[in-house]
């Protein structure tokens, strides 16, 4: 039976042993290695900072707020606070203030790799400081220990049909994975409200120390037969580990996935995953649960699915072309795919308005490591091409391409040839950005979100009233 075959092969994958300890020794008071100790610093402190903040100005108005807004998405409407990173639409993204080259330069790297571990750049979400190797080294080294998964995830996922795309897998796996929650048994206990983000922080560090073991399942299920997914090492960071879980031992590539899970991991607080995190984590939702919800936003098409889409599009401009096209040709493709209604994935953003950051440090991964690859040419000749074709079409608020323009490129140029799995690497990422924030929403006592909505009728008579009073 199949069923029985699948859970059988579960039995043999060992994922990590339980057995090693998920705590860790403190170099010295300023420079401690121990992430929750200096959280326990930070976040009282912060705390006082807004609390003083708030005693002068919560009464002071900061926008107004129109129709269009409500209609429009809330675009632009200032809403809640998000203390890990803040996007500027021209520049692109801050982490804690840093931008992505001053990541890349300040973040500690493997050794002898140029881009920063994800580790580091936890950290510095966490607590706004640039680590020391020591300080991310920890972070690899208490998730390693902490990464075992509960027999029922690998059953779930076992059991979970082949036409089940990847996403919904992961969003399935991640729920589940709620059965191990600290933040819901502290709560069940009636722990005091003070404590909570030191639940949050403990089913965080889990989850993510959880995601990779469960992403590369997904895959090995789904395009691997099942086969048998590699061992944690002790010895290695996060990404190189997940590559090896996924399969894939070239440190190149291991070097790819770091740059991926860094970009990818934050992009301040109102995008659809780091808001639906937030939203259900206000319901005092454990961790689990919230991600689990970040995820299914992530698996839209016009969120992290885009990258998915992207090379979906890109597929059928070379099945349709091949790669002898002109710029004309090309162009002509793009129009035609536009008045057929659909949109072009990879381009266009919610806020920015200049090409993303996260797209640039892609396009020069790609000229460092693959300038002659093809579909990088045809990504390049779409850059060259696509946002005058947007701004003649007059709709697109912005013409520039996203981060999701350009990753697949990358991932199909080292082999993960596997579209439909690409988003599950965004989700891998976003873990950190969105737990990050949900920790400090914890630390900061941040209530349950319920903005009011209105009928149409109810705004008919709030703007008449407006009117009448200008
Ligand atoms: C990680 C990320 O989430 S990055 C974004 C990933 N998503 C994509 O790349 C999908 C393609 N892009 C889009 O659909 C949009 O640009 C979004 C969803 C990212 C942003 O949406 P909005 O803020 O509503 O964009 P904007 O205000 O510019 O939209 C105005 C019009 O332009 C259209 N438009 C925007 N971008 C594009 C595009 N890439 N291709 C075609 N039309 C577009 C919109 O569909 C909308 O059309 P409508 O008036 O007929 O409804
Ligand atoms: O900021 C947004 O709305 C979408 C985005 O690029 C992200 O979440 O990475």
């Amino acid at each position: 039976m199949a069923l029985s075959a699948r859970a059988l092969r579960s039995s043999v994958r060992s994922v990590v042993s339980k057995s090693s300890s998920a705590t860790f020794s403190t170099v010295s008071a300023d420079g401690s290695t121990n992430l929750k100790e200096v959280l326990s610093k930070k976040i009282p402190a912060h705390n006082a900072k807004i609390k003083e903040f708030r005693t002068q100005h919560n009464s002071t108005i900061v926008q107004n707020v129109t129709i269009d807004m409500i209609y429009g998405g809330m675009r632009s409407m200032k809403g809640m606070v998000t203390e890990t990173s803040v996007l500027d639409h021209e520049e692109g993204i801050r982490f804690r203030g840093y931008s992505i080259p001053e990541c890349q330069k300040l973040l500690p790297k493997a050794e002898g790799g140029e881009q920063p571990i994800p580790e580091a750049i936890w950290w510095l979400l966490c607590t706004g400081d640039i680590p020391t190797k020591a300080q991310a080294d920890a972070i690899t080294k208490d998730w390693n220990a902490r990464a075992a998964l509960p027999a029922h995830v690998l059953r779930l996922l076992d059991v979970l049909p082949e036409s089940l795309h990847p996403m919904k897998q992961f969003v399935a796996a991640v729920a589940a994975l709620n059965s191990e929650s600290k933040f819901a048994d502290a709560y069940t206990r009636g722990v005091p409200k003070v404590s909570y983000w030191e639940y949050a922080y403990e089913d965080s560090m889990n989850l993510l120390a959880q995601l990779p073991s469960v992403a590369a399942i997904i895959y090995s299920n789904l395009f691997r037969n099942g086969s048998v997914v590699g061992v944690v090492d002790s010895n290695k960071d996060w990404s190189a580990n997940f590559c090896n879980l996924l399969g894939f031992n070239d440190p190149i590539f291991s070097e790819l996935m770091r740059l991926y899970l860094v970009i990818h991991a934050d992009h301040e607080g109102g995008n659809v995953s780091a808001h639906a995190c937030h939203l259900v984590g206000s319901a005092l939702s454990d961790p689990y649960l919230s991600y689990s919800a970040a995820i299914a936003g992530l698996a839209g098409p016009l969120h992290g699915l885009a990258n998915q889409e992207t090379l979906v599009f890109l597929s059928k401009i070379v099945a349709d072309l091949g790669h002898g096209y002109t710029e004309d040709q090309l162009g002509d493709w793009v129009r035609k795919h536009l008045h057929s209604g659909q949109v072009v994935p990879g381009y266009g953003h919610a806020v920015l308005r200049k090409t993303d950051a996260r797209y640039e440090c892609q396009r020069q991964f790609a000229l460092k490591h693959l300038p002659n690859d093809d579909l990088f040419r045809l990504v390049s000749t779409l850059y060259k091409i696509t946002p005058n074709i947007l701004l003649e079409q007059g709709k697109a608020k912005n013409p520039w391409p996203n981060v999701d323009a350009h990753s697949g490129v990358l991932l199909t140029h080292f082999g993960l040839t596997e579209m439909n799995y690409y988003t599950v690497l965004f989700g891998v990422s976003r873990a950190l950005g969105c737990l990050s924030q949900l920790i400090w929403a914890r630390g900061m006592g941040l209530p349950l979100e319920r903005p009011k909505s209105h009928s149409t009728e109810g705004l008919i008579k709030l703007a008449a009233a407006a009117t009448k009073k200008a």
